[in-house]
């Protein structure tokens, strides 16, 4: 499978995607069709930036297995299943990146801010702001969905 290359900060050539860094992120969708947003804890880059939760996949872990201990370590949910939506790579200043948004309707606990963070249930378009370089694309593919249904 190929994926886009979302030039956040030029630089760094297509071919060195093999040595980018594998995150898992989580696009929650509640009951109404409303999906969740968390700000960036501070201390880390883009503090205070909306995203979708996530991280970064340790070794030996599937994309599934990192978004189940993320979202347990950051949020406090434990999430059902969670197939890998979209894939899209992204070049920060900070590192490649590449992105495994998986879709998530059945989680179990209370949704707790275990690093700082704010969250949100949000609709399109979305009233928060800023939002991270590499979230935005995933903003554009829900309205994309939403306009074709
Ligand atoms: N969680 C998350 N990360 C995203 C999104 N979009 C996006 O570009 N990223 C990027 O993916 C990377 C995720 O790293 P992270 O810092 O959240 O991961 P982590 O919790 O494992 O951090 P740490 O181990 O450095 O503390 C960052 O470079 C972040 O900028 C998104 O929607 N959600």
């Amino acid at each position: 499978m190929t994926a886009d290359v979302l030039v956040v900060d030029g630089g760094r050539e297509a071919a060195a995607a093999n040595s980018a860094t594998e995150v898992a992120v989580g696009v929650l969708i509640d009951g109404e069709g409303r999906f969740l947003l968390t700000s960036r804890p501070p201390g880390k880059v883009y503090a205070g930036y909306w995203e979708f939760p996530g991280g970064k996949l340790e070794a030996g872990e599937t994309v599934e297995q990192a978004l189940r201990r993320e979202l347990q370590e950051e949020i406090g949910l434990t999430i059902g299943s969670a197939p890998v939506w979209r894939t899209q790579l992204v070049d920060y200043p900070h590192g490649l990146v590449r992105l495994h948004f998986c879709k998530v309707h059945e989680w179990s606990g209370e949704l707790q801010m275990h690093e700082g963070q704010d969250s949100r249930w949000e609709r399109l378009p979305v009233q928060c702001e800023p939002v991270l370089p590499g979230t935005v694309p995933v903003l554009r593919w829900l309205q994309e969905e939403a306009d074709a249904a």
